[in-house]
């Protein structure tokens, strides 16, 4: 910030914590912060990595220049010899999807979870230089969330040794995989295993796509790009394939495993939500402070609109999801590790858990973050539909992941499986563990009372986890009662399955809660830096509270005195937040390049840049507009003359 004036600079002096030391908490440790902020500089500053022409390339020009910085970025993590962690933030910050995140995130972690120490040997060291890049082909265009429903098959040839890959349907043409359409030169593909006539399920098998030498699909293979998609720019940067295919080479691996790459996929994808939610906090939070409305007082300053109540209400609980999923991120992915250990160790006995928890933090955190991305547009006003804002770009970006990877509403079924199947053992020998441990409790949480009788009551973080044990207890009961009248116990799961839902919601919610809370009983250096996460972890708790009241009453777990008490105490919260706000999100160390917007610039000098930005738009290279002769200036004339008549 040197020699630049900083309209943000009082916002700032008014934090009370040591915003140095949240930036460690965020970044999870002091290594990871000190190596993001190297990174991110090293992003910002490389030409190569500009991203603010995006919204105005056409869909060639932005894949090639797609495929133009996933290249430097390869030759830079070569030239730098960047270790792992270093070249996955590198792709962090260079904030473009790419060929590159499925060839790393699906295909290489599909080849590790699934295939045997043969076929690692074989195609690892092949992927890990980039000599051959892969994608993930299991969508096809007739099944996507029913996965045993694919209809490619696998047929082994006894005689040439080799499996045949055949797609014999329009609706079995794989349709989706990223990387696929244009670029990736083998797939990890899922096809119905037959040999001797017999199917064996659905399992995965390593195609060769296109030639290593032209590039050229591979006899038998058609292939292409589906089109374009939702939002200039944006995925569109992705090409996601269509193929049919011929022939391949083999794997035989436990169904369990089958599924354990989308398990490490869905884990990412919860982190990820904490990056995609804060960035357009930091934006909001930053565009609210500067921006100003009404209330000026004899010729004095107006309103600065982040003093306004509701402005605080609809945008404090979105920064502190965002650091609610920060850390629930971090919880799951302690999880995930645990768990492939055990899977290593041919433990599958927390496999249900992690699939549940994965498969539901997945569909919460996204669905959430994808209405807060859109939320934070309308709390910056008419400039935030710019695409200077940066928060058109990102919602666009951002919203397939309530789809990719898992249907949001079709994982969350997958969570009300798991709780049924909990609830009915309750009283059995097997004992609930883990996130549904409070399910041990069921007899005392069915008919306890919460014991808030004034507004601070609810800071008590025990007095908050037992309303919120107590809702999901009772709704996962209530349901499971209702499942019991049904003869056929899949028919009523359909007839229910809102209801469900809503139970799989409610205790997705709770493990949130529960994660923040024992996040906070860390030990966490910094002057005031515990107690801003405190406040933040009640706002969370409360406005879920708030807004899912009519779970709360119905199931008696509080009353209705004690929901609003709730509120006048999320009020009082606000205001607490409110001298911190800059500085909470200043926490997250984003640079003005990874936002990507003129309203949340860190200098928060967004008007004079506006006027800038505006210039640079291509309709303005001209000031009488192509099309004037044509269009306009005709147009003109036949209005002069009918003017005469
Ligand atoms: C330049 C160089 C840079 C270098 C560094 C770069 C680093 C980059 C890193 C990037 C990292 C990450 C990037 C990720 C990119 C993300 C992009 C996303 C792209 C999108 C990809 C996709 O979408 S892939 C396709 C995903 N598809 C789905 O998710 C399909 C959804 N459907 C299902 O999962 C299942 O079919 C369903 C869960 C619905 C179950 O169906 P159902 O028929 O009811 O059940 P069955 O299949 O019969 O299963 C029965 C039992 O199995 C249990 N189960 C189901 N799923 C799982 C699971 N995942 N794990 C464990 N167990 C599972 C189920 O519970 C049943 O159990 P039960 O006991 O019998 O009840
Ligand atoms: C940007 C993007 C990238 C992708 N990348 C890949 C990739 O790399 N590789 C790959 O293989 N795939 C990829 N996919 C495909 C993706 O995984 C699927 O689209 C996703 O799993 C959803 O499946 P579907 O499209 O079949 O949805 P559908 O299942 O057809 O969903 C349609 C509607 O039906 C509802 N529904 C479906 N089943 C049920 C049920 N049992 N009960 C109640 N409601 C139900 C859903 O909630 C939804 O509202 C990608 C998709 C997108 C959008």
């Amino acid at each position: 910030m040197d020699g630049v004036v900083d309209h943000l600079a009082d916002e700032r002096n008014k934090a009370q914590f040591d915003v140095e030391e949240m930036k460690i908490v965020w970044a999870g440790s002091r290594h990871v912060f000190e190596l993001s902020d190297r990174i991110a500089r090293l992003v910002a500053s490389d030409p190569v990595f500009r991203k603010d022409n995006r919204a105005t390339l056409s869909r060639k020009d932005l894949f090639k220049n797609t495929l133009r910085k996933a290249a430097h970025a390869w030759k830079r993590i070569i030239e730098l010899r960047l270790s792992e962690e270093e070249a996955s933030k590198l792709r962090f910050y260079v904030d473009e999807a790419a060929f590159t995140d499925l060839h790393w995130g699906m295909f290489v972690p599909a080849i590790k979870g699934q295939a045997t120490e043969e076929q690692q040997q074989k195609w690892l060291p092949l992927a890990y230089k980039m000599q051959i890049i892969g994608c993930y082909a299991q969508t096809e265009l007739g099944h996507g969330s029913n996965v045993q429903g694919l209809e490619t098959t696998a047929t082994f040839d006894p005689q040439t040794d080799e499996f045949d890959i055949h797609s014999p349907t329009l609706t079995s043409s794989k349709w989706w995989p990223g990387g696929l359409g244009k670029v990736s030169t083998h797939a990890v593909v899922y096809a119905r295993l037959i040999t001797d006539g017999q199917e064996h399920g659905v399992h995965g098998f390593i195609v060769q796509l296109r030639s290593l030498d032209d590039h050229l699909p591979l006899p038998g293979i058609t292939i292409g790009d589906i089109g374009m998609k939702f939002g200039n720019g944006a995925y569109n940067t992705m090409d996601n394939g269509v193929t049919r295919n011929g022939k391949c080479v083999r794997s035989n691996v436990p169904r369990q495993l089958i599924y354990g790459t989308m398990v490490f996929v869905r884990q990412t994808i919860v982190s990820d939500a904490s990056c995609a939610l804060s960035r357009a906090v930091c934006i909001a939070t930053r565009y609210s402070a500067v921006r100003r409305q009404f209330g000026s007082q004899n010729g004095g300053v107006e309103t600065q609109v982040i003093d306004y109540k509701t402005q605080q209400n609809r945008l404090f609980p979105l920064l502190a999801a965002a650091y609610a999923f920060r850390f629930v991120g971090e919880w799951l992915k302690w999880l995930y590790t645990d768990v492939t250990q055990r899977l290593q160790a041919n433990d599958f006995s927390t496999l249900p858990e992690a699939h549940a928890c994965t498969a539901g933090l997945k569909s919460l955190t996204t669905t959430f973050t994808a209405d807060a991305i859109e939320e934070c547009r309308k709390l910056c006003g008419g400039h935030g539909y710019l695409c200077s804002s940066g928060l058109p770009e990102l919602f666009a970006v951002y919203v397939p992941a309530c789809t990719y990877e898992g249907d949001n509403v079709v994982l969350l079924l997958q969570v009300a499986r798991f709780l049924m199947k909990t609830v009915s053992q309750l009283g059995s020998e097997k004992k609930p563990v883990g996130t549904t441990a409070y399910m041990g409790r069921v007899e005392h949480l069915m008919q306890c009372r919460c014991s808030v009788q004034k507004a601070e009551d609810w800071l008590n973080p025990n007095t908050i986890l037992e309303a919120f044990e107590a809702r999901t207890a009772r709704m996962s009961v209530a349901v499971a009662q209702k499942l019991a009248q049904f003869a056929n116990p899949e028919e009523g799961f359909l007839e229910l399955s809102p209801n469900l839902v809503e139970a799989s919601v409610a205790h997705c919610q709770l493990i949130v809660v529960s994660k923040f809370i024992e996040k906070l009983q860390q030990d966490i250096p910094g002057k005031g830096v515990k107690e801003l996460l405190g406040m933040l972890c009640n706002i969370y708790a409360l406005n879920i509270l708030h807004k899912h009241l009519g779970d709360f009453l119905s199931t008696g777990s509080i009353t209705p005195k004690q929901g609003s008490l709730a509120n006048d105490q999320l009020r009082s919260l606000y205001s607490q937040v409110r001298p911190n706000a800059i500085a909470l999100v200043d926490a997250f160390n984003y640079t003005d390049h990874y936002l990507g917007s003129v309203l949340g610039r860190y200098d928060g000098n967004v008007y004079p840049k506006l006027y800038e930005e505006a210039w640079k738009d291509p309709l303005n290279d001209s000031v009488v507009p192509d099309g004037y002769h044509e269009y306009i200036r005709p147009l003109l004339k036949n209005q002069l003359r009918n003017a005469r008549l």
